[in-house]
């Protein structure tokens, strides 16, 4: 199993524990909207870490992103495969040509 998909069990197991003993139950308990702002938060710790030259920084934000990330997408009840086939279906069109053929 990857990294990513051991870290959506390990949350979705997380979830039901008590939130002074686990921070994934923890940011549960909080609720949707705060879980979401904490997504942005650490969106823009990455971006921020990005336009430095921090690269250990950027590793660090980046993996915070993805953590925080996975919870969101755990509380809204999507698998992470589910933006994997997403992905899958997108493999092999360009960006660019997926946004021209929108605009036509
Ligand atoms: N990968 C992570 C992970 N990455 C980051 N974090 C936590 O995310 C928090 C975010 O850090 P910040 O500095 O942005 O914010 P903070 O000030 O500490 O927190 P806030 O009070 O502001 O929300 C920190 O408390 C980190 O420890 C993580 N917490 C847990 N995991 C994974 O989730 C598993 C379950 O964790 P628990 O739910 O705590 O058992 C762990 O075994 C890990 O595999």
């Amino acid at each position: 199993m990857d990294t990513l998909s051991r870290l959506e069990k390990t949350i979705a197991q997380r979830m039901f524990a008590s939130p002074d003993k686990s921070y994934v139950a923890k940011l549960k308990s909080k609720g949707l909207p705060q879980i979401a702002q904490k997504v942005g938060e650490e969106a823009v710790e990455t971006v921020i870490a990005a336009m430095g030259d921090d690269r250990e920084e950027l590793v660090a934000e980046s993996a915070d992103l993805l953590m925080h990330l996975l919870v969101l997408l755990q509380v809204k009840d999507i698998p992470l495969a589910d933006v994997m086939a997403e992905l899958d279906r997108r493999e092999g069109t360009s960006g660019l040509e997926e946004k021209a053929s929108r605009s036509e």
